[in-house]
């Protein structure tokens, strides 16, 4: 057998991606191993898979499997198979998504059955804002640093601080008889939330083969969904218990209980090893994920890394952070993928869909559906399986495919619900929901059902796609670019939980919804232009892709190419050979 495929030469043009991409080119692959006349002959349309010689067009660029900690083309190629160590590893950090999801969903229902239980008194409606706000700002806060600290101190370390926090916070909240105690519980529990929040997914893209990178931190965003639906269903259960808040809260040591335990067990990424200066460890964690993997592809694996690792100048910790963040400015690549990373992100909490989430309960209880909490598990039940949804599309289907099925389809939900707010004649007096029109309202139905459709075209595309965010940026400034993101997720967060009342009081509902329609809509139109697809490509293919601008047709062409490629090769179930490893 012999394949020569050392470099991955595509036809994108640098000056003009669009235009070349689709420009014929073959791939061959001479498969004489087993059989010295068998001869197997695969033609690709857009990729010259070859060995990169001193007569290479100029024009061509090369895409090296110099690219990313787990994501080198012999890699993915040859070992596209998970692991159980993988899963192992997936699976803990994904925790973190869990812990997400349950700590921002339970205080609706927290709220509700604390009654006079913080300075014997009820809590105001500014009390009751300031307590929700507080883990937005928190996790604001934490996401900023989360990036560099992830650099510094590891992966592993910075998700086991978040579970420290997680039980500071838990533990103030549980004890609390102040409103202060249990504001500084729950911003406490914030910063856990953005450490993990930004960490987690990282984590996961780090180790994910390829072609399955999208599908694995999807599980991140399925625990988070679904730690929202565990809150609202314990919180439904606990509402009319004794204290139940209390055990609303306490219950959320348990993950982190259990995510802390099995860290204590595992290593942290080998990219972040390979950052200490530790190869061992890094090669150790490569062959576990890796299993059917031989040592001399770990061992160009980890020197791969090394190569990556040395690319940002500067002795000291604040001399290199510096410098990322100059590189992350200055570089066209880097810039653009701030732009999609921080603009997604952007996108996922300005449409609204947090406030919403809130909002749904009185609005079913305006057409007669007294338990908001069952209301607020069914939109969070359906925000969870369209993210599992997403799950199976995000790498075959697309993710910019599902972001553009998804964003009209909230434009039209948000449209449908702005329409039937006006003739519902819903009012705000204070913190109170006036029907003008009282009782059974069709009006009423409309609007839940358009909730349910908002909710579920959310989840199968923006509420899902922007955490993907690591794939973005190249591994030297993929800590900062990540933070800058996440820190753009909770800021919008925290800016749409603290106005939205007043919006829905200022502007009426109606409005509300076609202001959040509004935004959809241009949304759809920036994800148009600007969100290229990414799903199988290089980390490295990324960031040619972003070289000289949003390249959506290029980017979609090779998209379907590495597809294509990947599937044929495993049809044909090449193993590298001897003389493949010494090629390459
Ligand atoms: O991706 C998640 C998810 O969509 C949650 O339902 C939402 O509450 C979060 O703000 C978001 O980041």
């Amino acid at each position: 057998m012999r394949i020569n495929m050392p470099y991955l030469t595509s036809k994108v043009s640098q000056s003009n991606a669009n235009d070349t991409v689709d420009d014929a080119d073959s791939v061959e692959f001479d498969n004489e191993r087993d059989s010295p006349t068998k001869t197997t002959k695969i033609t690709l349309e857009s990729h010259e898979i070859r060995r990169a010689s001193a007569n290479d067009d100029e024009d061509r660029i090369q895409i090296k499997p110099v690219n990313d900690e787990d994501d080198t083309s012999v890699m993915i190629t040859f070992n596209q198979s998970l692991s159980p160590f993988i899963i192992i590893l997936t699976f803990v950090a994904s925790i973190s998504g869990f812990m997400f999801g349950y700590d921002t969903g339970y205080i609706s229902s927290a709220l509700i059955s604390i009654g006079t239980d913080l300075d014997n008194k009820v809590l105001t409606y500014r009390e009751k804002e300031i307590v929700t706000a507080a883990t937005s700002l928190g996790a604001l806060i934490t996401s900023i640093f989360a990036g560099t600290a992830a650099d510094v101190f590891g992966r592993k370390r910075c998700l086991m601080g978040s579970n420290l926090m997680f039980v500071i916070g838990a533990i103030l909240q549980v004890s609390a008889h102040t409103f202060w105690q249990m504001a500084a519980g729950r911003l406490i529990m914030g910063f856990g939330v953005g450490i993990g929040s930004l960490i987690a997914p990282l984590f996961i893209s780090e180790i994910a083969p390829k072609m399955i990178r999208g599908r694995l931190t999807v599980i991140n965003s399925l625990w988070l969904t679904g730690g929202q639906l565990v809150a609202y269903g314990c919180g439904a259960g606990l509402n009319y218990v004794n204290n139940g808040w209390r055990i609303l809260v306490g219950l959320s040591l348990i993950p982190t209980a259990v995510q802390f335990t099995c860290l204590c067990f595992l290593p942290d990424t080998p990219r972040y090893y390979v950052m200490k200066g530790n190869l061992e460890k890094a090669t150790e964690v490569l062959k576990r994920s890796y299993t059917d993997t031989s040592e001399e592809i770990i061992k160009r694996k980890v020197e791969e890394l090394v190569t990556l690792n040395q690319s940002i100048p500067g002795k000291s910790v604040p001399e290199k952070v510096w410098n990322t963040i100059k590189e992350l400015h200055t570089v066209p690549s880097n810039l653009r993928a701030l732009v999609i990373g921080c603009g997604l992100q952007a996108i996922q909490q300005f449409t609204g869909w947090n406030s919403l989430m809130y909002f749904s309960g009185t609005i079913f209880e305006t057409v007669g559906f007294k338990n908001s909490s069952a209301v607020s598990i069914i939109v969070s039940g359906t925000n969870f399986i369209f993210t599992l949804i997403a799950f199976f599309c995000i790498d075959k289907i697309g993710r910019r495919t599902i972001l553009l099925i998804g964003l009209p389809g909230m434009t039209m939900a948000l449209v449908v619900c702005s329409i039937a707010f006006h003739y519902l004649g819903i009012k705000f007096d204070g913190t109170v929901a006036v029907v003008v029109s009282s009782g059974f309202s069709s009006w009423g139905i409309v609007i839940i059902i358009f909730i349910i459709v908002f909710a579920a075209f959310y989840a199968l595309g923006i509420g899902t796609v922007p955490w993907q965010q690591s794939e973005l940026f190249p591994q030297n400034v993929r800590g900062i670019g990540t933070s800058y993101a996440t820190a753009t997720n909770w800021a919008g967060s925290l800016v749409i939980a603290s106005t939205f009342l007043t919006m829905l009081q200022n502007i009426t509902p109606a409005g509300t919804f076609a202001f959040f329609a509004g935004l959809s809509c241009l949304s759809t139109i920036f994800c148009y232009f600007c969100y290229p697809e990414l799903s199988g490509l290089e980390l490295e293919e990324v960031q040619t892709i972003l070289k000289d601008g949003f390249n959506i047709k290029a980017s979609k062409a090779l998209a379907k190419k590495r597809k294509q490629q990947v599937v044929r090769v495993h049809e044909l179930k090449y193993e590298p050979t001897q003389e493949f490893i010494e090629d390459i």
